[in-house]
């Protein structure tokens, strides 16, 4: 459990025990990013974005008491109605408790919260245990006129959390983090349904334990939750062979003013416009999502992920469409391009005794092919299902990676890469301790024009940091393949000055403009929230953001439901 006692809260309430990060950043407290054992990623940093790691943090984050955090304005009469249906202890306003749930944990976010920039913060925090608690929350919402913001685990870099700043009304954070159970599994259907609240490691072990898996792992499963994956329409690191989310989704239940919403668990349907569709990436602006029928999968007998490298990032990239093409089915297509890569290596603990002879030999081995280490890729590719499955797919994977030029590299760069996926986000709270700023944008495009596209990214991100004054850095890999395409997935870091917000903006503006104006989407999985809404317009239409909004307001007149994300209105 993270620790979220407050330093100084006057009039804080304990709330219910639902875990929650910690609020000024990624994680538990306790845990964090060190590089100690890592000698090459302070010299890496040093040469990419000029930032000394061997300084002292020189922008660590405020103590919780100095934060100056508007004070509740719920109504006493609000707070006895809320009472009435969740019990006194799970109506919780204390200040530590509303910081928690005013953002999530983009660099925006997390510069915010650091500058002690909180213009509207949640005037309570509500956490419902039944569904029929959140259709008496919800009701309260609209006879109060109250602004509902379902919460899922905060961990959205998008901005599809926080109040809009001049909101007067009484904005309540609807916590669905005691709605966390595994229901039912349905083993003839392969289906199970899960309680919308319920975060990536609760689902997996209640499902482990009976022998099935969701098979959804985004970056950030272990702190996010199954109800937030669908408002966002999330993706996993291993949607080549489950899907993302919006295909595992076949049927959930939404609570709105009048009455819950049922998809039916139907393998397929043809019955108008697809209600479950308009839900999916609705990021609580159409009602509250209680629980969603996912599609589960036996437990693989056989886990393996694979490192390859490639001698350049089109070889990579042309080697991951011909796997989308081919027979092969794995479960990760994962290509890094060559800065990415060095990044990777400069992460990794320093080779010592046998591992650094076998690493002096490939390199001698790789130069002696003609490669240029310096444009070398990292891959990795994973596989799952029964021995022979995995058998016939790793030689399939294997020709045409030998046809791109490649070579595998065996198992244990990739096991080494499954035991850490879930460590890299606290390396971004490390980064700003010592000054410097990194996020991430992803799109999606069809195979023809990802090498364009990734090429006006680069320059556009490249002039970006030129106007803003700053060394900066972009890298990238491929994370997700498709029958069409694939997503392409950026970071970007530099060294902020004093204003890194307006800096973050360029940066972020110049690199989402060119997805757009290069053939690709706003965002793959990261959802718009209020973040990305000023390019929805560009992606769907404008007559295509009419009907959204067309939708919006039917649905919610008052604009009670989590106002002004992915339509910025
Ligand atoms: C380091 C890091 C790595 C990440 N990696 C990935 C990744 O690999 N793949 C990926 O897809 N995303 C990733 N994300 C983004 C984020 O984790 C996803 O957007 C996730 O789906 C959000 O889930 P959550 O439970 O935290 O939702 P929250 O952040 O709590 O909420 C997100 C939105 O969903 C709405 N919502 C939440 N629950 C409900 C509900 N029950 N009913 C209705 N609306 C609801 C909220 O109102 C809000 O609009 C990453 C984020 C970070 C910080």
């Amino acid at each position: 459990m993270t620790d979220l006692k407050p330093k100084t809260t006057a009039g804080a309430v304990d709330g219910p025990d639902v875990k929650h990060m910690k609020w000024w950043g990624w994680g538990v407290e306790g845990t964090a990013f060190h590089h100690e054992d890592k000698p090459a990623f302070a010299p890496f940093v040093k040469k990419m974005v000029g930032v000394d790691l061997g300084s002292d943090a020189i922008t660590a984050a405020p103590a919780f008491d100095e934060l100056d955090i508007p004070a509740s304005r719920l109504s006493s009469e609000v707070a006895s109605s809320l009472s009435l249906v969740v019990g006194e202890g799970n109506v919780v306003t204390g200040d530590l408790e509303r910081v928690v749930h005013t953002y999530g944990k983009s660099i925006r976010d997390l510069i915010r919260i650091r500058g002690n920039i909180f213009p509207r913060v949640p005037d309570a925090v509500v956490y419902p245990a039944t569904e029929s608690e959140v259709a008496k929350i919800v009701a309260a919402a609209v006879e109060y006129d109250l602004v509902l913001i379902p919460f899922g685990g905060g961990s959205n870099i998008v901005g599809s959390l926080e109040p809009m700043p001049d909101e007067e009304r009484m904005v309540v954070s609807l916590d669905m983090g005691r709605l966390d159970r595994v229901l039912d599994i349905d083993e003839d259907g392969r289906v199970a349904r899960i309680q919308a609240g319920a975060q990536g490691p609760d689902i997996e072990e209640q499902l482990n334990a009976k022998g099935w898996t969701m098979g959804h792992f985004p970056d950030s499963f272990t702190h996010s939750t199954l109800g937030g994956w669908v408002a966002t329409r999330s993706s996993g690191m291993q949607s080549d062979k489950f899907g993302d989310i919006a295909d595992m989704t076949k049927g959930l239940r939404m609570v709105r003013p009048d009455g819950v919403v049922v998809i039916r668990a139907v393998p397929s349907a043809s019955t108008g416009p697809s209600l479950r569709e308009m839900i999916l990436g609705s990021e609580g602006r159409l009602g509250v999502i209680t629980e969603v029928t996912v599609q589960v999968h036996r437990i693989p007998e056989q886990r393996e992920i694979l490192a390859y490298l490639f001698p350049t990032w089109e070889a990579g990239l042309a080697a991951m469409q011909a796997i989308a093409e081919s027979d092969a089915n794995p479960s990760v297509t994962r290509v890094s391009n060559e800065i990415e890569t060095e990044m990777s290596f400069a992460t990794s603990k320093e080779s010592k005794g046998v591992s650094a002879l076998v690493m002096q030999g490939l390199q001698r081995f790789l130069k002696v092919k003609g490669w240029d280490l310096t444009k070398m890729c990292l891959s990795f590719i994973g596989y799952e299902g029964s021995e022979e499955h995995v058998s016939i797919n790793q030689k399939l994977v294997a020709k045409i990676v030998k046809k791109h030029g490649g070579i595998g590299v065996g198992k244990g760069p990739g096991v080494l890469y499954d035991q850490k996926k879930f460590d890299t986000p606290y390396l971004r709270d490390f980064f700003l301790d010592h000054g410097g700023a990194a996020d991430v944008s992803e799109t999606s495009a069809p195979w023809s024009k990802l090498l364009p596209l990734y090429t006006e990214v680069y320059a556009a991100a490249n002039r970006a940091f030129e106007k803003v004054g700053v060394q900066g850095l972009i890298m990238a890999h491929l994370s997700h393949s498709y029958h069409s395409g694939a997503c392409l997935y950026f970071t970007f870091a530099f060294e902020h000055g004093d204003n890194a917000l307006e800096q973050y903006d360029v940066v972020k503006k110049a690199i989402q403009d060119a997805f757009i104006q290069e053939g690709g989407t706003v965002s793959h999985h990261h959802g718009v929230g209020l973040e990305h809404a000023p390019w929805l317009g560009q992606d769907v239409s404008l007559p295509g953001l009419a009907l959204m909004q067309g939708l919006l307001d039917s649905a919610d007149p008052k604009r009670n439901f989590n106002p002004g994300k992915v339509t910025g209105k």
